[in-house]
């Protein structure tokens, strides 16, 4: 049996950190700060995080082929020079929703640029709600609107096989399956493939592991937990010493390591003295299984 270790790689309080790729390129995590409006990067070898700041809510980043990365920024898709620290728009969605941001995205296998959008917050988890869709940024720029109704977009993430997508509409509890066609990045066919426990709380982010098994931050649940998408059954939860866990990924040698993001946004005075780390980032060795790459977007 392996032993499970839990570590704050990153002591520093996001508001809400989100979005952690591993970028194997420079030995390091990317993620965001959605509401401390700032794509950081921190150095596994020398512990540094480096930082660029933005002007909205930036809620996601991705890799980018042609080096750099893309980001969702308020409603925008938009690319992201780390040297210049220039962000340059995409292209704007949900033009005619301003009190809308983006929330999670991530890149397919065939380099489309997913994300979904959701109202602002008034505080977590409350806010006007079907305001949100899920979008896709191909390659060649063009945006496709799968469908809107959303509360709060969030964790997103493919099948081995590539033939499944998964997504979590976070205030519907419930990780979702839907048909997957790589050749056109066309969905279909949508269904609940697990319904969360009520101490687990609200689903965030997710990644999917070499085992084809997907991993789930909780929300409010302090929590990451493993489904079986063949069973539809929770088959592992590790704890973390933090309530507002909100992605992960695999990262680090070999793609052995989990890394979560965690927020603060929201907590009264008396919880984030008990849980001083809230916001911080996290670092899991010792799971036995491993994590596949993130994938670019090639446009
Ligand atoms: O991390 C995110 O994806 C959202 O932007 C957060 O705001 C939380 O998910 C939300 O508050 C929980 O429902
Ligand atoms: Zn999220």
């Amino acid at each position: 049996m392996s032993s499970i270790k839990v570590e704050c790689v990153v002591n520093e309080n996001c508001k809400i950190g989100e979005s952690p790729v591993w970028e194997e390129k420079e030995s390091s995590l990317i993620y965001v700060d959605i509401s401390g409006k700032k794509i950081c990067r921190w150095n596994s070898f020398t512990k540094q995080v480096q930082s660029v700041s933005v002007d909205a809510p930036v809620s996601s980043v991705a890799l980018r082929k042609s080096g750099d990365y893309v980001v969702t920024l308020g409603t925008r898709f938009a690319a992201l020079k780390w040297k210049d620290q220039s962000v340059t728009t995409i292209v704007h969605v949900d033009k005619d929703k301003p009190n809308n941001r983006f929330n999670d995205g991530k890149v397919d296998p065939a380099g489309r640029f997913f994300a979904g959008t959701m109202a602002e917050e008034i505080r977590p988890a409350v806010l006007e709600r079907h305001q949100g869709a899920l979008y896709t940024l191909f390659p060649d720029h063009s945006v496709v609107k799968h469908f809107d109704q959303v509360d709060i977009s969030n964790g997103l993430d493919w099948s081995l096989d590539h033939k499944t997508f998964f997504y979590i509409d976070s205030l519907s509890f419930s990780v979702d399956a839907f048909d997957y066609d790589l050749q056109t990045g066309k969905i279909s066919n949508r269904r609940s493939m697990y319904k969360l426990e009520k101490e687990e709380s609200i689903p965030d982010g997710m990644c999917i592991d070499t085992e084809g098994k997907l991993w789930v931050a909780c929300y409010d649940g302090g929590r990451v937990i493993r489904l079986d998408p063949a069973t539809g059954k929770r088959i592992q939860t590790v704890k973390l010493p933090v309530d507002k866990t909100t992605s992960c990924c695999f990262g680090g040698k070999d793609y052995s390591e989990m890394y979560v993001t965690s927020a603060c946004q929201g907590m009264d005075d008396e919880s984030f003295s008990r849980q001083p780390q809230a916001g911080g980032i996290f670092k899991i060795t010792g799971l036995g299984v491993k994590g596949i790459p993130p994938h670019s977007f090639a446009g």
